[in-house]
C-alpha cells in the first residue's frame, strides 16, 4: 500500500544542541536504512518548513506505525498519514 506522509518537527528549546545534533544523526541513519529497503521511495524538503512529504510503500498501517515510530525523532513529530489509491484517470 502507497501512503502519502507529512512530517513535520518541532524540537523543544530546552533539549541540549549536542543532543539534538545526535539525534538528528540517529534520524538520518535510520531514514538510509529504511529508504535503502524500498519501503520510502520519497522524501522531500517542504521548502520554508521543517517538515517533509514523503511516500512509503509497505504491506499496511501497522507496518507503516512500526517504521515511523522507528525514527528518533518520532517523538518530536506531528504525522499527517493519507492512504492513496489508483486514480482511474492516472496512466501510470
Ligand atoms: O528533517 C526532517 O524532515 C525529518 C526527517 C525525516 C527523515 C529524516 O532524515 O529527517
Amino acid at each position: 500500500m502507497l501512503y502519502c506522509v507529512e512530517m513535520t518537527v518541532s524540537i523543544p528549546r530546552d533539549i541540549p544542541l549536542d543532543e539534538v545534533e545526535r539525534i538528528k544523526a540517529s534520524e538520518k541513519e535510520r531514514a538510509i536504512d529504511i529508504q535503502e529497503s524500498g519501503k520510502w521511495p520519497h522524501l522531500w524538503r517542504v521548502v520554508g518548513e521543517y517538515s517533509n512529504i514523503s511516500i512509503f510503500d509497505v504491506e499496511g498501517n501497522d507496518e507503516l506505525h512500526s517504521l515511523l515510530s522507528s525514527l528518533p525523532l518520532f517523538p518530536f513529530m506531528k504525522i499527517k498519514v493519507t492512504p492513496l489509491a489508483k486514480h482511474p484517470s492516472s496512466i501510470f
